[in-house]
């Protein structure tokens, strides 16, 4: 039987504030449709969304404002549901597709791979028809060779209750590792061609703009000045992702920019209020105060039933206990509770310092890479072996540890490559350079940030206060978040969250501030902390037991490679990509299953 996700626990909430046009958004869902089995708070799957949306859409109607529903990329890889088909995604885009969604764009992940892009042109293009865009890209078709939009370059409508016009572009990061069948055009360049300079003249009532975008990156604040001279009083609602946290940003007063999270932990909510006809009444607009409100709705059903103001009995919507029921089977036919192993702890990707006993990457390092990536020819060659951190995107809960697990750790297809017999001191200060980054590395694609998890690539200044770190630690951004987030609401005693008061315990989750304050949470927790961690770690493995070897074999999960022969150059080494070969085909997904199954053997 499909394992039920436990019962979230109630917590005080705020309400969410509407406006004329309001927004709930997804992003960077990452296939993890059936919601968070393991995580009560975050436990509601797609069916659920469909059947809030279906209320939440009644309720517009009885307000008579509009609602939009928005999706910015990355929906693909990272959950089983879409990972362990072949072809992958094989239910994903069936599940994902019963949602109404009004306006959609691509992330970076529906990018990497030929088949993936493939997908998304032949799948969820036409299924989106009306709604998805496709401002800086294109798709290359297999048959002609042809150069095409991927999808429309933006999109005009007019809102179904209030009759506003809006304008809409949907754009993607300035991405370069996109597959070949892909054409990402930078955001500049795509803002002098003819269609986007006529786009941003059609003098809509508001400008929405979504895209796979970090709201901290260059890519929004370009697209913003660009439409504010040309239009001085219209408001702008951007609807960003990528980065992977809550954050909302504004450029001024009349544009705001939200990102809704990931992994669909995140329902976002932006309104948008005082909103006035342009094209009937300039002078207008232009006093206009125009409000923005945004909250980010854990997603769990009772959240979703508190905002939907409907209860238990009448939530669940015949479409939506549909679309639970395609998950289920989903996740049956693809067996993905099945058991390889039992996590005797939690292991965590930023909840614990690296290196630690509780980190995931100190178990990567000393535990998992030594034993498993291993080229039996050169079983006994002293090695080091380089994971980019970003290559593991998920936390391990104690307890079952599935075949969907495997995917939500690390579900890239990047296999092991090396160069052999690298003098030792060369091959030592690779790591080192990977982390520090700096100099060896031009600005712009090969950055070492790229190398690292989403949230530290372009991080909040909310986050907490950057440190300066001395120029040998290997952690350039991110920081210890114990000084930066503090509990929302304190306990009159000081907060110790003890229980041994009135106040109720709160539950550990997001407390995010942004340009917007510090209430957009819609659930109040009490802080996680956040630790840094490097763009790579390293395994050393089959040393001699006294002094240094003369040659290692260096060995790196393939993502990495852009980054290695710089490094090595500037190291001291000269090699080029000839020198490079395959170390194993394994992945980091087979190779993690490998160990789970083999020393996490008993216990639940
Ligand atoms: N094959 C891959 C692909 C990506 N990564 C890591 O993920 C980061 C991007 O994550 P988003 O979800 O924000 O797009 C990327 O910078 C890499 O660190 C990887 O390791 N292997």
């Amino acid at each position: 039987a499909q394992p039920e996700a436990p019962a979230p626990v109630a917590a005080p909430m705020r309400d969410l504030e509407w406006g004329q046009i309001n927004f709930l958004h997804t992003t960077d869902i990452h296939g993890w449709l059936g919601g968070h089995l393991q995580e009560a708070q975050y436990s509601a799957d797609w069916g659920d969304y469909v059947s809030f949306v279906e209320h939440m859409h009644r309720k517009a109607n009885e307000k008579g404002v509009d609602l939009l529903i928005v999706d910015t990329g990355d929906r693909v890889e990272g959950n089983g549901l879409y990972d362990g088909s072949d072809p992958k995604g094989n239910y994903t885009y069936d599940i994902f597709g019963q949602q109404n969604l009004d306006i959609l764009c691509t992330g970076n992940h529906e990018l990497y791979q030929e088949d993936t892009v493939a997908r998304e042109h032949s799948i969820t293009v036409p299924h989106f028809k009306k709604s998805y865009i496709a401002s800086n890209l294109d798709y290359i078709e297999p048959e002609t060779g042809n150069q095409i939009p991927q999808a429309k370059r933006y999109i005009k409508f007019k809102t179904k209750n209030q009759n506003y016009t809006v304008v809409a572009l949907g754009f993607i990061f300035d991405f370069d590792r996109n597959a070949n069948n892909s054409v990402v055009v930078p955001v500049a360049e795509t803002m002098k061609q003819e269609w986007f300079q006529s786009a941003i003249r059609e003098k809509p009532d508001l400008f929405v703009v979504i895209g796979h975008v970090g709201l901290r990156m260059a890519e929004f604040e370009q697209i913003f000045k660009v439409i504010r001279d040309e239009n001085w009083y219209t408001p702008i609602a951007f609807l960003g992702g990528h980065a992977h946290v809550r954050d909302a940003r504004r450029f001024d007063d009349k544009a705001v920019a939200i990102a809704s999270g990931r992994y669909f932990e995140t329902i976002g909510w932006l309104s948008v209020d005082g909103i006035s006809k342009r094209k009937t009444d300039v002078a207008t607009s232009a006093r206009a105060g125009v409000t923005f409100k945004r909250r980010y709705i854990d997603n769990n059903v009772l959240g979703l039933q508190y905002h939907a103001g409907v209860d238990e009995k009448n939530f669940t919507t015949a479409h939506g206990r549909n679309v639970s029921r395609m998950i289920t089977e989903a996740r049956k036919a693809l067996n993905l509770d099945h058991k390889i192993g039992c996590a005797p702890k939690d292991l965590w990707m930023t909840r614990a310092q690296y290196p630690s006993n509780a980190s995931i990457f100190t178990w990567l390092e000393k535990k998992v890479i030594p034993d498993t990536v291993i080229n039996e020819e050169r079983a006994d060659k002293p090695r080091l072996t380089i994971v980019n951190t970003g290559a593991v995107r998920f936390d391990i809960f104690e307890g079952a540890f599935t075949k969907d697990s495997t995917y939500l750790i690390s579900p890239f297809t990047s296999k092991f490559n090396y160069v052999p017999d690298v003098p030792y001191a060369v091959a030592k200060k690779v790591l080192q350079l990977l982390n520090n980054g700096g100099a060896v590395f031009q600005a712009g694609h090969l950055d070492t940030k790229y190398l690292s998890i989403p949230e530290q690539m372009a991080p909040s200044p909310f986050l907490g206060k950057e440190p300066s770190p001395p120029p040998h630690v290997a952690r350039p951004i991110f920081y210890d978040g114990e000084q930066a987030q503090r509990p929302l609401v304190e306990d009159e005693d000081g907060g110790d969250n003890d229980g041994d008061d009135e106040e109720p315990e709160l539950v550990n989750g997001y407390t995010t501030k942004d340009d917007l304050g510090d209430d957009g949470d819609d659930a109040v927790h009490s802080p996680i902390k956040f630790y840094s961690v490097p763009n790579c770690i390293q395994a050393q493995v089959a040393f001699p037991e006294a002094g240094d070897p003369e040659t290692v074999d260096l060995v790196f999960i393939d993502y990495v490679q852009p980054w290695i022969i710089p490094a090595l150059k500037f190291s001291g080494g000269d090699y080029d990509t000839d020198n490079i070969t395959v170390y194993t085909n394994a992945t980091l997904t087979d190779v993690i299953a490998e160990w789970v199954g083999k020393h996490w053997t008993e216990g639940c």
